[in-house]
């Protein structure tokens, strides 16, 4: 770790006394006006992600260079209309959108994303920003780039008075604040067998593998209907109660909620399997109970003769006001089996072929009860410069099997 040694992060191991910022002597006037030098055939440069062209760029490099998973079987495929969501929410800055350019020729080979975000961390405010899409270009990669993209994004939030950090990684870097594992719910089991995700258990047929995860044709929950920005108010009041029994949550203000969960004005009047986020409230009386949403974000298939695209669809926040009294996990489950199953149901719909969801919120109340199966992957989380406790991940430490019981404590998502 001959970079992350020298960051202000919790080493490994490390037995923290009390929870708050690692350094915090630093004011805007200690940070450098400049950026570190680049090899001479490089420069930098803030990506204008209003210029179609720019966000193209962007959407090219991650497209061929960004996150696969182990076996370079599949790669995530974020769009240009994923962006526009993901790195446009309020309070977003230009130059917070760090690229990295051949001089000679102006080609994109490196980006680092950082978005506003207010944190709260157990019982502290922490004003930070959420470092995503750290993406060096195949043919420049293990060349000590990385670092000097963490450290230029760092000079331009510390430019900006603020000091810590939220990221997720698959990679293991000191040191993560929590753990929590992939899990996975086929829609479209015979396509995910064909692209080699899902597998045939011995003795099993595929007509048994795919009457095992159908659907109902149409959801359940009465009252259930697409979320509009006029449910905000009520929306972010059920949010706020819910997520109060988390330690690490992003919290939002009204305006953030409506791009959150309704997406960017731009999208409001796409149809649902266009767009990126798709949101749903359950509206009782003139009430609003609960309420689910999930991001599409689909991967590109690689080297694979039939499909080169598969559809996937992600669990993204959710509330209920069943769970409130925080007295009765078998309420909770039972009414968040019922809400999530039809989250399914509008998914499957939507010809989306995996519903993805990790071990944090409450999902291990009905993962297994909707045959979500636990994939291979875990997902860190990472706070920069903030040394905090432990926060459970929805797993046991040991086994890494789903712990229903003492569930998990994060309750923001990352994208
Ligand atoms: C206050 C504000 C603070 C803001 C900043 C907060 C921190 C944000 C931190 C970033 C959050 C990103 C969140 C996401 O986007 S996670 C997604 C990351 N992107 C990908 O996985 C896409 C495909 N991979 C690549 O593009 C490259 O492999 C990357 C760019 C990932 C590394 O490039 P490369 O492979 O060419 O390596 P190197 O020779 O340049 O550098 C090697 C050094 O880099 C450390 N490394 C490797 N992978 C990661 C990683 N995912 N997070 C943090 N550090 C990482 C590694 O431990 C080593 O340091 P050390 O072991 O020597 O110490
Ligand atoms: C990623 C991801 C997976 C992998 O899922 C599949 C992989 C291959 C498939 F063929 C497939 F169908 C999957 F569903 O399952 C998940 C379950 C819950 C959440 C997941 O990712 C959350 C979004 C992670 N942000 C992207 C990212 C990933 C790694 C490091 N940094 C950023 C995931």
């Amino acid at each position: 770790y001959k970079f992350w040694k020298t960051q202000p992060v919790a080493k490994f191991d490390e037995k923290i006394d009390k929870e708050g910022p690692i350094d915090s002597l630093k004011t805007p006037a200690d940070i450098p006006d400049e950026p570190s030098p680049l090899l001479n055939d490089f420069e930098w440069v803030t990506i204008d992600l209003n210029k179609e062209d720019e966000m193209k760029q962007v959407e090219s490099l991650l497209y061929e260079h960004y996150v696969e998973d182990q076996d370079a079987t599949f790669r995530f495929a974020y769009s240009s209309r994923f962006f526009e969501w993901a790195l446009k929410p309020p309070g977003w800055r230009h130059e917070y959108h760090v690229g990295v350019r051949v001089r000679s020729t102006g080609k994109l080979v490196a980006f680092i994303s950082g978005i506003p975000s207010l944190l709260r961390v157990r019982n502290n405010k922490v004003p930070s920003v959420e470092i995503n899409f750290l993406c060096i270009h195949k043919k420049l990669r293990s060349k000590r780039l990385a670092p000097v993209l963490i450290k230029e994004i760092t000079r331009r939030v510390n430019k900006n008075d603020i000091w810590q950090a939220l990221y997720t990684s698959g990679a293991v870097l000191p040191t993560p604040v929590s753990t929590c594992r992939y899990t996975h719910r086929p829609l479209n089991w015979e396509k995910l067998y064909e692209v080699g995700f899902s597998s045939l258990p011995a003795g099993v047929t595929k007509s048994q593998m795919i009457a095992k995860y159908a659907l109902p044709s149409s959801t359940k929950t009465p009252g259930l209907r697409k979320m509009v920005p006029e449910d905000a108010a009520q929306v972010l009041e059920l949010y706020n109660k819910f997520q109060a029994k988390y330690d690490l949550v992003q919290e939002f203000t009204k305006d953030e909620l409506v791009h959150w969960l309704c997406g960017p004005d731009t999208q409001r009047d796409l149809e649902d399997k266009d767009k990126v986020i798709v949101s749903y409230v359950v509206e009782q009386d003139g009430k609003i109970t609960d309420f689910f949403s999930f991001y599409l974000l689909p991967f590109t298939v690689l080297n694979n003769s039939k499909y080169d695209r598969l559809n996937v669809a992600y669990l993204f926040y959710y509330a209920t006001d069943a769970g409130l009294d925080g007295k009765d996990d078998a309420v909770l489950a039972k009414r968040l089996s019922s809400l999530i199953g039809d989250a399914l149901v509008v998914t499957k719909n939507l010809k989306i072929d995996v519903f993805n969801a990790l071990t944090s919120q409450d999902n291990t109340l009905f993962l297994k009860d909707l045959k979500f199966g636990n994939g291979d992957a875990f997902l860190n989380f990472y706070l920069f410069n903030y040394k905090a406790f432990p926060i459970k991940g929805g797993i046991d430490p040991e086994t890494k099997e789903l712990d229903p019981v003492s569930r998990s404590g994060v309750g923001v998502v990352m994208l």
